[in-house]
């Protein structure tokens, strides 16, 4: 299986140090990259090919993923027009739909959407999926497969549950990053250090995590384990609901993904 990445920038370069990790060979991996230094960066990192351009060896390839900025992609897209023959083409770009990028391929629907996360780098990504009708089952395990050694994958309904997906797990990672900042800055005004907070703030999301992850019963069991009547918990938690940490959540999440559906829109009007 040989996977040619079109954009070899943070998403491309956490996709790859997973899948190396998870024993794919840098030999069956290229990278089209505009920027010279990134390409460098790219063959020093991880030993993979790579290229200036979409050429013929480089589409010599089985899956092409498309990772460049969604306004990006209609640039990148339109010289490839053409030339493709059966590969199955993955864009991970937020925002962008299957439609408008068949259409800038000249009428090529052979296509994948997808929404992976960050963590991917460490093989703890989470990737929400969805095929056009003409890719077939065959070509869908494959796909899958790639995204699954990143981490978990999930299949998504409807093409319009994309924006939904990116805006829960695709930007998730830097809520969760926001979260422990805020926890970090908490610790130092209570007098510790940076390093102490820091390392308090992260075990305590790491370990938090984990629990959750392992446990059957689910976060609010959990949370109501940790808070004792008239406790230090409770006490935090009031002040939490006070400020309607659900509803703020609710509400980032809401123009998170009415952000995907804008940016959907405008990239498909072009
Ligand atoms: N960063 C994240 O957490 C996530 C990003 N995404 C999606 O991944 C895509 C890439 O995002 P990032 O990696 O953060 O962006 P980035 O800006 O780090 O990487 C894009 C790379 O593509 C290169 N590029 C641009 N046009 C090109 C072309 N025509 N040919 C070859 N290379 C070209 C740029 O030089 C740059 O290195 C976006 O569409 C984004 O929506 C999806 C999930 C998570
Ligand atoms: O912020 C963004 O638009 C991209 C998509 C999901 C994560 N980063």
């Amino acid at each position: 299986m040989k996977i040619c990445f079109l954009g070899g920038g943070n998403m491309a370069a956490a996709l790859i140090g997973g899948m190396l990790a998870k024993g794919y060979v840098a030999g069956d991996i290229a990278v089209v990259e505009l920027q010279e230094e990134a390409r460098a960066r790219l063959r020093e990192r991880f030993g993979v090919r790579t290229h200036a351009s979409l050429d013929a060896e480089a589409l010599a390839c089985d899956i092409l993923v498309l990772a460049v900025k969604p306004q990006q992609m209609r640039d990148a897209l339109t010289p490839v027009a053409g030339m493709l023959t059966h590969q199955v083409v993955v864009s991970i770009a937020a925002g962008l739909r299957l439609g408008d990028m068949a259409r800038w391929l000249g009428g090529y629907s052979r296509l994948v959407r997808c929404m992976p996360n960050t963590p991917a780098l460490i093989g703890a990504g989470v990737t929400g999926l969805f095929a056009d009708a003409s890719v077939s089952e065959a070509e869908r395990r494959a796909v899958g497969q790639v995204m699954a050694s990143v981490g978990e994958i999930v299949w998504i309904d409807t093409e319009a549950q994309m924006d939904a997906v990116t805006a829960v797990s695709g930007s998730g990672p830097a809520y969760v990053f926001h979260f422990i900042e805020a926890l970090e800055a908490a610790g130092v005004s209570q007098g510790f250090d940076a390093d102490t907070a820091r390392k308090l703030a992260i075990g305590t999301v790491l370990g938090a995590a984990r629990l959750a992850a392992d446990s059957d019963e689910g976060p609010a069991v959990l949370r109501e384990r940790v808070t004792s009547k008239g406790g230090t918990t409770a006490a935090a938690l009031a002040v939490m609901a006070e400020g309607d940490l659900l509803g703020l959540v609710g509400r980032a999440v809401d123009a998170a993904e009415a952000r995907g559906k804008e940016l959907g829109d405008a990239l498909g009007a072009d």
